[in-house]
């Protein structure tokens, strides 16, 4: 049998294989990409032209991604009457890198979120969103430039594993009584009309996303890592994830961290001037500081203090909440990046942070620059500097034009709106 049930095998391109860890990008890589619901097709269509033109000019035709489309939603619902092929899922694991539009998840009730079922197939467990300013970009903060800092987002976990029971069911029944008869439990407020949810969160999970944003901030030379929790609420999930961050920091990365939990030590046995000078000797060396916040409080000094604030880890609900306050303050969701992430086996699905804004899908309106942000982290990934900066460098030139999508357009003093479509080819126009 076939690599695939349904699909054709990729008309054109290699694979991209891993080799000692490392991804081997060939010159015309096979990357799958999933179109996506809603504006997601105006957003495919716009992007795709500047990666390709990018790639063009940058290699001068000796590199050329061959895009492979493989489906989800409802463009595959409406082709093979499956809202995710399990041929999509082969595609992702066989070709590693992939990019996607959004996806949509019905409200209280229907299918289960698509994005989440492919980052947990694929054991995405870090969900990368990198948040920082472009000159130009209108924001409804004084200081939008402040704001420089990469979420890592835990990806296969929490409240997102899908384990909820509805109300009024002989399951949610069960559960309720088990809670109650054989665990104790006193304080369900209401236990005959509630819906129960639950929440997982373990020491493997969280040590593997912490390490990874330890590795980012080391490797970036930033200057912090922040574990953003509600852990004096939820003791044994949010608490246990900062606990389990600091122990990991100080076990793996000891000479090259120093912490809030050493901090607390220190200023316990001597005082609170000795742990502001070992903190200071720590930065003056170059180490960075991993500390905590409570994620509520987070959420304010973010709009606050954000210079304080450079790479977050955090859980899987906080960081998404996290990601659309942050993407508001440089300039909103329409230029808001991000990529699901296995740093272990090399997977990896690039994916705007907004979702299918349905009232615009097919209006050719909205803007493209998440999709196409996204992309410059996919090429970035695949080692393609030289077309990621041109991307970039167009998209702060238009933007400087004051050539943009009406989300910009209504926040700016003399702007030419245009189309989604318009602004790709102006885009590849400053190329
Ligand atoms: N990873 C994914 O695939 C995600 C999927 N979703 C799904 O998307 C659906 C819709 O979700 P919803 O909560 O409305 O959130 P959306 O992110 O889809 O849209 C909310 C608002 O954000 C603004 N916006 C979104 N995308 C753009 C863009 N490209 N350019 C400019 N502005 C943009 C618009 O604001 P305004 O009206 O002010 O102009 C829009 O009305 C849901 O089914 C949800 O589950 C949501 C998030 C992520
Ligand atoms: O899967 C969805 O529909 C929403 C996901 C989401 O909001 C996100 O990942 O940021
Ligand atoms: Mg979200």
């Amino acid at each position: 049998m076939g690599l695939f049930d349904k699909y054709e095998l990729p008309a054109a391109g290699e694979k991209i294989t891993l080799q000692n860890g490392k991804l081997a990008v060939p010159d015309q890589p096979i990357i799958p990409f999933i179109e996506g619901d809603g504006t997601g097709r105006d957003i495919w269509k716009a992007s795709v032209r500047v990666f390709d033109a990018a790639v063009e000019k940058a290699y001068g035709g000796k590199r050329k991604i061959a895009w492979y489309e493989v489906y989800a939603g409802e463009k595959a619902y409406n082709t093979f009457g499956e809202w995710l092929p399990n041929d999509t899922l082969t595609a992702l694991r066989e070709y590693i890198v992939s990019i996607k539009g959004p996806l949509t998840t019905p409200v209280g009730g229907g299918i289960r979120s698509l994005n989440v079922a492919l980052r947990q197939e694929l054991d995405l467990y870090v969900c990368l969103r990198p948040v920082r300013h472009f000159s130009g970009v209108p924001s409804p903060v004084k200081h939008p430039e402040l704001v420089d800092m990469v979420i890592f987002r835990e990806n296969s976990e929490d409240i997102y594993a899908g384990i909820e029971w509805a109300e009024g069911t002989p399951e949610v029944e069960k559960v309720i009584k088990f809670l109650k008869e054989e665990m104790g439990v006193k304080k369900i407020r209401f236990p005959e009309t509630s819906g129960i949810g639950i929440k997982p969160v373990s020491k493997e999970g969280s040590d593997r996303l912490i390490r990874a944003a330890i590795e980012y901030a080391l490797k970036h030379n930033r200057k912090s890592v922040t574990i953003v929790h509600k852990g004096n609420i939820m003791k044994f999930t949010e608490g246990a994830f900062k606990n389990w961050g600091y122990e990991l920091a100080e076990r793996e990365y000891g000479d090259r961290v120093f912490t809030w939990a050493q901090y607390d030590r220190i200023k316990a046995e001597q005082g609170e001037d000795a742990a502001n000078q070992a903190q200071k000797e720590a930065v003056a060396a170059g180490k960075i500081i991993v500390k905590d916040a409570i994620a509520d409080i987070f959420l304010q000094q973010i709009l606050t203090r954000p210079a304080e604030f450079d790479v977050i880890a955090t859980l899987n609900l906080n960081g998404d909440y996290a990601s659309d306050a942050l993407a508001a303050q440089v300039g909103g969701i329409g230029i808001a990046p991000g990529a699901n992430i296995n740093y272990l086996t090399g997977h990896a699905v690039f994916e705007a942070t907004h979702g299918t804004a349905p009232k615009y899908a097919d209006l050719d309106k909205v803007n493209p620059g998440s999709v196409i942000l996204s992309g410059v982290m996919m090429l970035e990934h695949l080692g393609w500097q030289e077309a990621a900066d041109m991307i970039t460098n167009a998209l702060t030139k238009t933007i400087d034009q004051k050539v943009v999508t009406y989300d910009f357009a209504r926040l700016m003093e003399g702007a030419r709106e245009v189309k989604t479509s318009e602004f790709a080819s102006a885009m590849i126009e400053n190329m």
